[in-house]
């Protein structure tokens, strides 16, 4: 029988690290078939801020263990594949944590390795040349390597032209041009940057948390607020939602197509901001993962 292999995707972004992992011997998917069923994910933040979120998990765990051992040990426990048989694609627009985790599954493998002197491990930090997709901008060395995958995971997905929306530390709003290039897109602090900066930047305002606040669970009414986390709560979403649906309009009205533009939204926030936005848009989990997942590299 053939030896199970399996490939293990990490988008590390600056709150989180979002881990995929397509395997040939996936334990609870062993009766599907298509590579989607084969796909299990889990998102870890980087610095303990709130517990980590397994699929389907309605018991998230929390953990004093540090992301890169919870990163490790959901692998271990997700597939039989020995490391020699595991490639970890990476993805990461934080440097420090990226090159720790590098280090940690180099060392790992070392020791595993001990009687040899191969050291058996296929780690991949994926950069600008391996992702097929022309890039237009001033500096592409300096475009975040999250926005290219994603922006490539959607054309794999949809016909371009494309609006990436990337809700997470940062909102990224990224335009594909009919012709499935790179052009280049908008920057905006996320929920969580602009919830910090108001409790930080002033004395009356609290830290409010979009996802565990009682009068967060309502939806979101467009009438003004009455109360001081309402307010907040409207005034953060409604301005990311805002944008996106402002910038939407406006890449769409540069280059008109026969069809309007499709709306691509994934990310940390992309729940709570699908709810606000009027463009019309899907919401696809994981997709630089998923990007990173379908980049054909080489040996
Ligand atoms: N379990 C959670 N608790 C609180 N906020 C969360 C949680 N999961 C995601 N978020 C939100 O998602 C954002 C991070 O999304 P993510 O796409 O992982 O970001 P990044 O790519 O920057 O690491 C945070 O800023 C926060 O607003
Ligand atoms: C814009 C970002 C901070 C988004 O990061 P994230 O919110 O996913 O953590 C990241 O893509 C980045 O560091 N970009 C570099 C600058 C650029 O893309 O132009
Ligand atoms: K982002």
């Amino acid at each position: 029988m053939k030896e199970p292999s399996c490939v293990v995707a990490v988008d590390v972004g600056n709150s989180a690290a979002k881990l995929c992992l397509m395997s040939d011997d996936h334990p609870a998917c062993e009766k599907k078939s298509s590579s989607e069923n084969r796909l299990s994910e889990i998102s870890i933040p980087i610095d303990n801020r709130w517990p980590s979120e397994p699929q389907g998990s309605t018991d998230p765990v929390t953990s004093d263990v540090d992301w890169i051992t919870q990163a490790v040990q959901w692998v271990e426990s997700h597939t039989r594949c020995r490391p020699c048989r595991t490639q970890w694609r990476i993805a990461s627009v934080q440097r420090s944590a990226s090159r720790q985790l590098c280090d940690r599954l180099r060392r790992d493998a070392e020791n595993q390795l001990a009687d040899s002197d191969q050291v058996n491990v296929d780690v991949r930090t994926i950069t600008r040349d391996d992702v097929p997709m022309p890039v237009l901008v001033d500096h592409p060395d300096r475009l975040g390597i999250d926005r290219l995958v994603g922006a490539f995971a959607a054309s794999e997905l949809y016909r371009p032209p494309l609006v990436v929306v990337d809700a997470g530390s940062a909102v990224t709003v990224d335009w594909v041009d009919a012709r499935g290039r790179f052009c280049g897109g908008a920057i905006l602090p996320g929920l969580g940057l602009q919830l910090q900066a108001l409790a930080r930047g002033t004395d009356a305002l609290p830290q409010i948390d979009l996802l565990a606040d009682g009068d967060c669970q309502t939806p979101l009414s467009m009438r003004p607020a009455t109360n001081t986390s309402s307010a907040i709560r409207l005034g953060v979403i409604t301005a990311v939602a805002a944008a996106i649906d402002r910038l939407a309009e406006n890449y769409g009205a540069a280059e008109p197509t026969d069809s309007p533009p499709t709306v691509i939204l994934t990310g940390g926030d992309a729940g709570l901001i699908s709810a606000a936005l009027q463009v019309p848009h899907q919401v696809v989990s994981r997709l630089v993962c998923r990007g990173l997942l379908a980049l054909k590299l080489g040996k």
